[in-house]
């Protein structure tokens, strides 16, 4: 199947889980992925904000917060498809509807880091497969935001189950990620050298 119409097959399925589904599927995700040495190891996270029935991340961010954690988070920068990245202090407090309806922080909360500091980078998506290859909303924003980031940075994907598929068919600036966390397992991404 091509990228489009698995894109749209997937994006359906989706969007058909309760809120409630969500909730908890979310928080066995979250609690897989405490419980990984990554997470435990890490001190500056790049989170995603969740939107259109993307797993949630607002526990996961809270939790790292309580622990003393830095949190970042990504703007989208539409004129040229790239991503700003601005620490997060307070959930609650900090966030507002941006681009694409995605929260982001009020400009006088934007905090600017730079993406070296970044040593775990958990990454949205519409379809994974085992590989650790990936289909996104078609913007190429985490492709050219991960292509510049040093390849030792663990970067985890968190999806439900019906996001795994079974082949992906790579595209030359894909980078895949290193695991995907869903509702029922950890997957270390597995590719044929
Ligand atoms: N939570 C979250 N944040 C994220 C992403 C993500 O996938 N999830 N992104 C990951 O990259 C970036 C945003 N990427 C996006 C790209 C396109 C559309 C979008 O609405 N596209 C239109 C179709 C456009 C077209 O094909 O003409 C749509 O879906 O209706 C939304 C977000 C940055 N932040
Ligand atoms: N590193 C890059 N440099 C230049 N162009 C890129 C880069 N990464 C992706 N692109 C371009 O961005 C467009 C979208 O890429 P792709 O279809 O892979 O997006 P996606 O992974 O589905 O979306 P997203 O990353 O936004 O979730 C493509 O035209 C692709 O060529």
């Amino acid at each position: 199947m091509d990228k489009k119409n698995l894109r749209a097959e997937i994006l359906e399925k989706r969007k058909n889980i309760s809120r409630e589904e969500l909730e908890k599927k979310s928080s066995s995700i979250a609690k897989s992925l405490f419980s990984t040495d990554y997470y435990k190891r890490s001190n500056y996270i790049m989170a995603y904000i969740d939107f259109r029935n993307e797993v949630k991340t607002e526990e996961i961010i809270k939790t790292a917060l309580k622990e003393g954690k830095n949190v970042v988070i990504p703007i989208s920068v539409v004129e040229n498809k790239q991503l700003i990245l601005s620490q997060l202090f307070d959930y609650d407090k900090e966030l507002e509807a941006s681009t694409y309806g995605i929260l982001e922080p009020k400009s006088e909360f934007v905090r600017e880091i730079h993406p070296e500091l970044i040593d775990l980078i958990l990454v949205p998506g519409v379809a994974f497969d085992r590989r650790g290859y990936r289909i996104g909303y078609g913007g190429g924003y985490y492709d050219r935001f991960l292509s510049k980031i040093h390849k030792s940075v663990p970067k985890v994907a968190l999806a439900f189950n019906i996001q795994i598929t079974h082949h992906i068919k790579e595209g030359k600036y894909d980078i895949p990620v290193d695991y995907v966390i869903t509702e029922d397992e950890i997957i270390k991404a597995k590719r044929i050298p």
